[in-house]
């Protein structure tokens, strides 16, 4: 395999008693997607960070590059970085060209990338109007268009669609998915996004710090054990078609549009499939396998279990100690 482009091994940041990240240990590879997301204060901005080398860890291992990003190569690290940050701020007066020719120069490459990287992101009909006239989405555009200077290995993308509309949001991915297909690779930073899973390879969960899940959408099902959905057209009582299941592990009901919806694990799926395929009444039905939402409260959710079960273990070891001083 090739050098993972981010190495992180048990790595922790501390602010004085508070623990931003607690030994969290992931990697990255060439031309992955990675959907970084967690609540408020999970740490996800502290990790961004890191990587960016604009603070250090303060224990455990990362290499970025197979360097470390906050050492001697940081500057060179840097031009092989792009960074969207939240709320991305431009000058109001200056054209979205003249933002651009400025951060081009910053990053000293020539002024011959700014109109077609305009073009790219779709400005290039607007790259002499002032940033002050510009969309929240036109704005996003251009912030996009600052972090592909110089043509990075790495994009870092800070709740990159909030405040966007779904085209404009569709727009947003269709520029992510090509960067994969470059072979860049992409962290997407956010609390939860409907319709990211299609665009992302893994996932990884963090929560007050912690590492609570990642792998692929598949794996994360698998793990999670979540329930199935099936939604059914079907002119039939709910309590029937749990009847006709019976032995499944099905429990039905009515949903406000009409539709039963069925819940069942998801080892049942495939005979509950054919049993319903051969059912002449069933005039539709949509499959609903558990949503990126879905996995992420789950994931939260233990989180919320082990901070719950942490004080009465912590109590017994302070007991057990205690017996054995
Ligand atoms: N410079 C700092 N000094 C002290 N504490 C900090 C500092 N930066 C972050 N923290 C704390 O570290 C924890 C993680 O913060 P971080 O900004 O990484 O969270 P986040 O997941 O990005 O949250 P959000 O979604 O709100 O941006 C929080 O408890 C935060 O208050």
């Amino acid at each position: 395999m090739n050098q993972p482009v981010i190495e992180m091994q048990a790595v922790g940041k501390r602010y004085g008693k508070l623990t931003a990240l607690d030994e969290v240990s992931l990697t990255l590879g060439e031309g992955e997607v990675l959907g970084l997301m967690g609540h408020n204060g999970a740490g996800k901005s502290t990790s961004m960070k890191l990587i960016l080398g604009l603070i250090r860890p303060t224990s455990g291992e990362l290499r970025v590059f197979g360097h470390d990003p906050g050492g001697s190569a940081a500057n060179d690290l840097r031009l092989r970085l792009g960074y969207l940050p939240e709320n991305v701020q431009f000058y109001e007066q200056l054209s979205g060209f003249e933002v651009l020719d400025y951060f081009a120069r910053l990053k000293r490459i020539g002024i011959g990338i700014v109109e077609p990287l305009l073009e790219r992101v779709g400005l290039g009909h607007a790259m002499h109007r002032r940033v002050k006239t510009y969309s929240k989405g036109m704005r996003q555009r251009l912030g996009l268009a600052q972090a592909l200077i110089g043509e990075p290995r790495l994009m870092l993308l800070d709740e990159p669609t909030v405040g966007l509309d779904p085209m404009a949001t569709r727009d947003f991915y269709g520029m992510v998915d090509e960067l994969r297909d470059r072979g860049v690779s992409v962290i997407l930073c956010s609390h939860v996004l409907p319709g990211v899973e299609r665009h992302i390879d893994r996932a990884a969960i963090l929560g007050q710090g912690r590492l609570l899940a990642s792998g692929s959408i598949d794996e994360l099902r698998e793990a999670a054990d979540l329930p199935l959905v099936i939604r059914l057209r079907i002119a039939r009582t709910p309590e029937s078609i749990a009847e006709a299941l019976r032995g499944h592990g099905v429990l039905a009901r009515l949903a406000g549009d009409g539709r039963i919806e069925l819940t069942l694990p998801v080892r049942a799926k495939m005979a509950v499939l054919r049993e319903l395929a051969a059912d002449p009444e069933v005039v539709d039905l949509e499959l609903e396998p558990p949503t990126l939402e879905s996995l992420y409260a789950h994931f939260d959710g233990t989180l919320r279990d082990r901070v719950e079960a942490e004080p009465a273990s912590a109590a017994v070891h302070d007991a057990q100690q205690g017996v054995s001083a």
